[in-house]
């Protein structure tokens, strides 16, 4: 289990050390138009596990989805900070 700050710091060193076999690294090589897809995919995904597939779906879904938003944040050169501003 990790928490929104230890995965965006993880997936921070992935794109920057560059290991192979990341799935991290291949989604920011494939750029921000594949990545932000994903996102669309991902929120429906999320949309469809709350209407009609249970509690622990959901929450599968909506860890995936927050995944590919930080995958973005960091094609797009977005800290935490960024976001944290907003909310
Ligand atoms: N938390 C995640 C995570 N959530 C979602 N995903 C990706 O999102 C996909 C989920 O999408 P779907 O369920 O829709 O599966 P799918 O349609 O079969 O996936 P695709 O074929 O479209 O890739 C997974 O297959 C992963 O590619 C994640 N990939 C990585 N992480 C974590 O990110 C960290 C770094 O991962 P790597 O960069 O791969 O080392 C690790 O801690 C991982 O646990």
């Amino acid at each position: 289990m990790k928490s929104f700050e230890q995965l965006f710091a993880e997936l921070s060193a992935k794109a920057e050390a560059r290991p192979a076999g990341s799935g991290t690294v291949a989604a920011l090589d494939a750029g921000v138009h594949t990545i932000g897809k994903k996102v669309v995919e991902e929120a429906a995904e999320v949309w469809m596990a709350a209407e009609h597939e249970g509690r622990e779906r959901t929450a599968e879904e909506i860890s995936q989805l927050l995944y590919h938003l930080q995958v973005l944040m960091l094609a797009t050169g977005l800290s935490l900070d960024d976001i944290y501003k907003h909310l």
